[in-house]
C-alpha cells in the first residue's frame, strides 16, 4: 500500500511567539541573557503550542541497518559491527545506552535491515526490509517499493511511542556514505564538501571514499527527487528515520536531531515537507566533515559543539538536559513583577 506523505502545517503562530518572547523578556535577568536557551524555549513552546511547555516521556530510537556499499571499503570498520552494536545497545553498554539511562530517556532499537537475525526481546523492534541494502554502485540501494515500506514503518513506529519528544539515533556501518550522497544530491553540493572520515578513515582512504561516492552519484543521475535519492543511496535505517520524522512532525512532537546521519534523514524529510524543520532541535554540530555545511543548508542552529562524531543518538541524549532546562525556565523562573526586582533603567537601550 503506498504511504501517503503527511502534510506538515506551518506552526509560526505570531501571537504565541510574541507571548513567549514577552514572558522570556520579563524573567529576572537582563534581556536576552540566556542566549540560545531562550530561542530553544521559544521553539519548544511553539512546537507544543504552550507558554508553559512540558516535555514528557522522551523516546530515543536507534534505527539500524547495513549497507551494501560497505563492502567497498568506505568505512574503517566491518559491517559485523552493526549487529554487534545492536546487541550492545540492548545489553545497555553502548554510549547511547548509558546516556539515555542517565537522562531518563526511553530507548528503542529498530532492526530496519541489519545483516543478522536477532532474537526478539523487549526494546527491539524488528522491521527488517532485507539483510542490508544492495551495493549502490551496481543499482539502487533499495527498490522504490522497499523505500515506501521503510518510510511507512518509521511512521507507524512513532504512532505507537508515548511522550511528546523523539530523539533520533542510528547505527549502520557505511551510513556516513549514504548521508554524504543524500546531502550532495539534495543540497546540490560537491561530494568533496559532503564527505568525511566517518568511523576514522585516514586521509588517503577518505580520498578513495570520495572517488567511490562520485561514481555512485554518476550511476544514479536521475535520482533527484527526495524519495528517488533515498532509494538510490539508502539506507534502510535512513528511510525508516525519514518516516519517523514525518510522523513525529505531524503529531507535533519535538524532534531532537543527532549528528550527520540523522540530519541527512531530516534533509530528506524537509525536502518533502519543509515545515518539518520547525519541529526540529539540532542537538549538536558533529565533527564529521560536511555536517557544518549540512546544518547551514538547513538553517539550523546546533546547541552543542563538542567534537562528537559517534552517532547512535549520543549527541541528542547529551543535549536533552538543555531542552528540559529551557522548559523549566519558561515554567518556573520568576518575572520582575513577581519577584519585586527592579527593571533596567529605561534610559538604556535593551539588547536582546
Ligand atoms: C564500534 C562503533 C560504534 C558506533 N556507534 C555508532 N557508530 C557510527 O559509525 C557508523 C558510520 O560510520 P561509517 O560510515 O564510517 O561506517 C554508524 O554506524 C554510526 O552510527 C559506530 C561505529 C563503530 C565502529
Ligand atoms: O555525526 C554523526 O552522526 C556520525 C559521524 C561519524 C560516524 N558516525 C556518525
Amino acid at each position: 500500500m503506498p504511504f501517503n506523505i503527511p502534510v506538515i502545517d506551518d506552526i509560526t503562530q505570531p501571537a504565541l511567539a510574541a507571548r513567549l518572547q514577552h514572558l522570556l523578556d520579563n524573567k529576572t535577568k537582563p534581556v536576552g541573557s540566556l542566549g540560545q536557551i531562550e530561542r530553544l524555549a521559544q521553539r519548544i513552546g511553539l512546537i507544543l503550542g504552550s507558554e508553559a511547555p512540558e516535555l514528557k516521556a522522551p523516546q530515543l530510537v536507534v534505527f539500524a541497518g547495513d549497507h551494501g556499499l560497505a563492502a567497498r571499503g568506505v568505512s574503517a570498520y566491518p559491517s559485523d559491527v552493526t549487529w554487534q552494536m545492536v546487541e550492545n545497545f540492548l545489553a545497555g553498554g553502548a554510549a547511547v545506552s548509558v546516556l539515555a539511562r542517565q537522562n531518563g530517556i526511553g530507548l528503542t532499537v529498530v532492526d530496519c535491515g541489519v545483516c543478522h537475525d536477532f532474537a526478539p526481546r523487549p526494546g527491539l523492534v524488528i522491521n527488517k526490509l532485507a539483510p542490508g541494502t544492495a551495493d549502490a554502485l551496481e543499482g539502487p540501494a533499495m527498490s522504490a517499493a522497499q523505500c515506501n515500506v521503510a518510510v511507512a514503518s518509521g511512521a507507524a513506529l512513532v504512532k505507537d511511542l508515548p511522550g511528546n519528544a523523539l530523539l533520533l539515533g542510528e547505527m549502520g556501518i557505511g551510513n556516513t556514505s549514504a548521508a554524504s550522497l543524500l546531502m550532495s544530491r539534495l543540497a546540490g553540493l560537491d561530494i568533496v564538501d559532503c564527505t568525511g572520515a566517518g568511523t576514522g578513515l585516514d586521509a588517503p582512504s577518505v580520498q578513495r571514499k570520495i572517488g567511490i561516492l562520485r561514481q555512485v552519484l554518476a550511476r544514479h543521475p536521475d535520482a533527484k527527487a527526495p524519495l528517488d535519492a533515498l532509494a538510490a543511496f539508502g539506507g534502510f535505517e535512513v528511510a525508516t528515520m525519514v518516516g519517523a520524522v514525518l510522523q513525529a512532525a505531524a503529531e507535533r512532537r519535538v524532534i531532537v536531531v543527532d549528528g550527520f546521519i540523522a540530519s541527512s534523514a531530516v534533509l530528506v524529510a524537509s525536502a518533502l515537507q519543509p515545515a518539518v524543520l520547525q519541529r526540529c532541535v539540532f542537538a549538536h554540530q558533529s565533527g564529521e566533515r560536511g555536517h557544518a555545511l549540512m546544518l547551514a543548508h538547513l538553517k539550523a542552529e546546533p546547541l552543542l559543539d563538542l567534537g562528537l562524531r559517534l552517532g547512535e543518538g549520543s549527541g541528542a541524549a547529551l543535549a536533552w538536559p538543555l531542552l528540559m532546562s529551557a522548559c523549566a525556565i519558561l515554567r518556573e523562573m520568576a518575572s520582575f513583577e513577581s519577584a519585586g526586582v527592579s527593571r533596567q533603567d529605561s534610559a538604556q537601550t535593551a539588547v536582546r
